[in-house]
């Protein structure tokens, strides 16, 4: 499944067929897609963070994901309809092994998560770092860092500024959420929002496709950022 799902990524775009009302079929829509992969160390809540974004839904129940899921769900940034796949990667080694080389193939963003409700989970992210960086990932592309289970208060033992040190260290910007909380839901959904914004802006050229078939080449507008850390 991981190969078929790359040689898709590999093309960059997907369509969706539209029928004309005049004279026969149109071209298929092309829509940009963009791999985001979440890694972290087991139970930090990767399964719950992405199905929470692409479900609008915390899980009735999650298990140890093996190898690795993968969600999609499709935005609109400016008029333009972008697919955002999330590919939430197992934390557990043992279920890691023969997949890890699949995550890393044609990456466009990271998303790192540590439990703040677990200190080891926060120590584990210099190996997640690591990983990132054996497997050549380029140094440009969008990460960011997140914080999750923000609502068990009592049981925080991650402090803020510890976590915003290593992310201004590591030059990316922090997120402290819950995927549990219907409060926080609006936080998840930025978070994903502000990578894809970034991913929009990334390729400085986009392909727009015109009624008379001309594909023309022309400049993408900055999007304007927000970061909500
Ligand atoms: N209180 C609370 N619990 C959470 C939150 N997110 C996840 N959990 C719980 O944490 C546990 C692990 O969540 P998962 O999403 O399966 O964790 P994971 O990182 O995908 O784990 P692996 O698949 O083993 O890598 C589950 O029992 C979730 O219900 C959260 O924001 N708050």
């Amino acid at each position: 499944m991981a190969s078929e799902m790359e040689s898709s990524l590999e093309a960059s775009f997907s369509s969706s067929s539209a029928v004309s009302k005049t004279a026969g079929f149109l071209p298929p829509a092309r829509s940009r897609i963009f791999k985001i992969i979440v890694i972290g160390d087991s139970n930090v809540g990767k399964t719950c963070l992405t199905y929470r974004f692409c479900s609008s839904r915390f899980p009735d129940r999650t298990e140890a994901t093996i190898g690795v899921d993968f969600r999609e769900r499709a935005v609109e940034i400016d008029g333009e309809r972008i697919k955002i796949q999330l590919w939430d990667t197992a934390g557990q080694e043992r279920f890691r092994k023969s997949m890890v080389q699949h995550y890393y193939r044609n990456v466009h963003a990271v998303v790192f998560v540590y439990d703040m409700t677990n200190m080891a989970s926060f120590h584990s992210l210099p190996a997640w770092i690591e990983e990132c960086k054996q497997h050549l990932l380029a140094n440009d592309i969008p990460r960011v860092l997140v914080g999750n289970k923000c609502d068990l208060r009592s049981a925080i033992q991650v402090p803020t500024d510890l976590a915003q040190k290593f992310a201004d260290t590591h030059s990316m910007p922090l997120f402290e959420t819950s995927a549990k909380s219907p409060n926080d839901n609006d936080h998840v959904e930025a978070i994903f929002m502000t990578l894809a914004h970034k991913l929009k802006s990334h390729k400085p050229l986009m392909l727009s496709q015109p009624p008379d078939n001309v594909i023309v080449l022309k400049p993408e507008p900055k999007p304007v950022m927000t970061c909500w850390c």
